[in-house]
């Protein structure tokens, strides 16, 4: 192996998934390094759970070439799955057996020899904060202390890389908090991680990102890197009434997107856009506004990537 196939965990070329009519993935050319928390971010039915299931092994690709941890899928599927922990969002342990059972269950199916299936039960139970629900049958669990479960499971072979698909979806906000607090212990022990999510707060988190889009691999980079070359600069617009606005500003020149955030508008505009120009726009036309530059987020970045698919810019 050559120092980059070392060093690259996940690399997809051409990865293609058809169900009947729909091209759920396109195309799709992913590499992901060892070390990274790398996010999977697209709307709903983006194909960021047929990717995932395809790069454990789950789903046969329609075309195109996979390569996990130096694995060739699916022909490899099989030796790649000690070295893998895979999570989703549906809770996919055995609810009517314990805590401790359903760890127990899991090691049994790692072949863990007995003595270390016991030592890294407890260590798990104690990292996971679920010693004390080591006798309460999993069903039982509230959605937090199940994905603590789920994780602790997902891990418990000690993993070379972990892919999650969307694992903070039933949980609080605290909870979530604390789940990316254990991802990036895992990954400072070494731990690759691949996550999809529809959270901007957790994307951000990500040490690189790829966002997705019909099926279709449409950014791919650092968080702070993909905010800086947002095709555009964001403006707040604070006005009276901010729908009569909203139709104002929508075909103004250098107005590339505006969202309504509660009282307030929220612009991408090019140079043509001034905030002197939106103000003076929406003067005319009897609307008083106060228009203030503001700093890009990621959500102007997924707005703007995933929009940009649908209209291209005139
Ligand atoms: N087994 C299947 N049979 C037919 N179509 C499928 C199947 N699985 C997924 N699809 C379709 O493929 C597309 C991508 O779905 P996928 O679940 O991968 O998206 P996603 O980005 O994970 O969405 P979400 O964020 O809602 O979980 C969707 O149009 C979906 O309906």
């Amino acid at each position: 192996m050559n120092a980059t196939a070392e060093s690259t965990v996940i690399r997809t070329r051409g990865l293609s998934k058809r169900f009947g009519e729909t091209l759920a993935v396109e195309a799709l050319d992913l590499a992901v390094a060892r070390g990274e928390v790398y996010g999977f971010l697209g709307p709903n039915g983006s194909g960021k759970s047929t990717t995932l299931r395809m790069l454990c092994g789950l789903l046969r690709p329609s075309a195109g070439d996979i390569e996990v941890l130096g694995h060739r899928l699916p022909e490899e599927a099989e030796a790649l799955k000690r070295r893998l922990g895979y999570m989703t969002q549906s809770f996919s342990l055995y609810r009517d057996l314990s805590v401790a059972e359903n760890l127990a269950f899991l090691a049994a199916v790692h072949e863990l020899p007995r003595r270390e299936a016991r030592k890294r039960r407890e260590e798990l139970l104690a990292r996971y904060r679920l010693e004390r629900f080591r006798d309460r049958l999993a069903g039982t669990l509230s959605g937090g202390e199940r994905q603590r479960l789920a994780l602790a499971g997902a891990v418990l072979h000690r993993p070379d890389l972990l892919l999650l698909d969307e694992p903070t979806s039933a949980v609080d906000p605290q909870s979530r908090r604390d789940f990316w607090e254990s991802l990036f212990e895992l990954a400072d022990a070494g731990t690759s991680v691949l996550v999809s999510t529809h959270y901007m707060d957790e994307a951000e988190r990500c040490t690189r990102l790829a966002i997705l889009d019909r099926g279709r691999l449409v950014a791919d980079d650092t968080p702070r890197a993909l905010m800086a070359a947002l095709p555009g600069r964001p403006l707040r617009v604070e006005v009276e009434r901010p729908r009569a606005a909203r139709r104002l500003l929508e075909s103004a020149p250098g107005v590339r997107e505006v969202a309504q955030i509660g009282a307030a508008l929220r612009l991408l505009v090019d140079e043509r856009a001034t905030p002197e120009a939106i103000a003076e726009r929406l003067k005319e036309a009897g609307v008083e506004a106060r228009v203030t530059p503001e700093t890009a987020t990621l959500e102007d970045v997924f707005v703007a990537a995933t929009r940009r698919q649908r209209e291209p810019a005139s």
